[in-house]
């Protein structure tokens, strides 16, 4: 017996990294009879035939966390990565995937990369809106390798959902911290021949100095709705969740209702424009699917 962490499943097969390397293994018929199905991410005890590297996962430890679009298991914390120029952040889809990483309960870190870029960080409108939402945000350079040390430290240990959108520099931090990467994830693939023509797969990429990235671009969906009443919006947004309760009316929705915090707050910019304007949106779009 083995005990691994499964890092790909495909096609009823379970990809399970264990310290004697990567088995192939099979559910045991008992997961299907009780209706439990293996993620990524599991921790696992297997029985393994060291002859050929296969095996059968014969336990599922307990789950930390379970993230379901994509589903994984013990996923611990997101990255949301965003350059600070060329291209500028979106502050929409920023603010999107906020709400989801919000939802899965997940410990969240915003990267403004390519700060090479941009001559005055102090007075950056950005940086300054995260920071005061309560956000830990950190600034990196992969031109200048500037930040990879404690974007690193972050990463450690933790199975962390790493996000944002095209052209930002996902992929040169990854390859900053460690080269190579997501070549390795390919020989996986390559080995087992299976999968490669399939829709996109869930897969952990191993770090050298512990933890795992999950080799997706981040949320499956940016679909928000999950969420029943637009009341709700509001707890997704941690700063104004922080002011609600002093609001005059405990039903505020902080759009014309008189002597609103959150309001006030915004007017005095402890409460960044674009984040409650994204909340109003937000809020539209509730009400609009709530609507029929
Ligand atoms: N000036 C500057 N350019 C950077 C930095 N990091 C990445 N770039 C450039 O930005 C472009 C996009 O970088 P990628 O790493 O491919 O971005 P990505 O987020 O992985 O993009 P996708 O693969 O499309 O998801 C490349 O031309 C990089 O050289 C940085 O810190 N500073
Ligand atoms: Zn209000």
């Amino acid at each position: 017996m083995l005990e691994g962490t499964i890092v790909k499943g495909i096609g009823g097969f379970y990809y399970v990294k264990t310290l004697d390397g990567i088995y192939e293994c099979r559910a045991r018929g008992v997961f299907r009879e009780k209706n439990i199905t293996p993620l990524v991410g599991d921790k696992v005890i297997i029985r393994e035939k060291t002859t050929d590297k296969t095996g059968y996962v014969e336990e599922i430890l307990e789950r930390k966390t379970q993230l379901h679009r994509p589903p994984v298991s013990n996923v611990t914390q997101a990255v949301i990565v965003m350059s600070i120029k060329n291209p500028n952040p979106n502050l929409w889809l920023l603010d999107r995937f906020l709400l989801l990483a919000e939802k899965e309960n997940l410990y969240i870190t915003i990267v403004f990369n390519k700060i090479d870029l941009e001559e005055d960080l102090k007075t950056n409108i950005f940086i300054d809106t995260y920071a005061k939402a309560g956000y830990r945000v950190i600034t990196t350079s992969c031109k200048k390798s500037i930040g990879v040390e404690e974007l690193k430290s972050i990463l450690k240990d933790n199975i962390t959902v790493f996000a944002g959108p095209s052209g930002v520099g996902k992929s040169s931090l990854i390859n900053k911290i460690q080269p190579g990467l997501e070549l390795k994830t390919g020989e996986i693939s390559d080995k087992t021949k299976r999968g490669k023509h399939t829709t996109r797969h869930v897969e952990l990429m191993e770090l050298d100095i512990g933890g795992y990235i999950l080799d997706t671009p981040g949320f499956s969906s940016l679909n928000i709705d999950f969420i029943q009443n637009v009341e709700d919006v509001q707890y997704y947004f941690k700063e104004i969740k922080k002011y609600s309760h002093m609001c005059r009316f405990n039903s505020c929705l902080h759009i014309n209702e008189p002597e609103c915090e959150v309001k006030r707050q915004v007017e005095e910019e402890n409460i960044g424009k674009t984040r409650y304007e994204n909340y109003l949106s937000f809020v539209d779009e509730i009400k609009s699917i709530r609507r029929y």
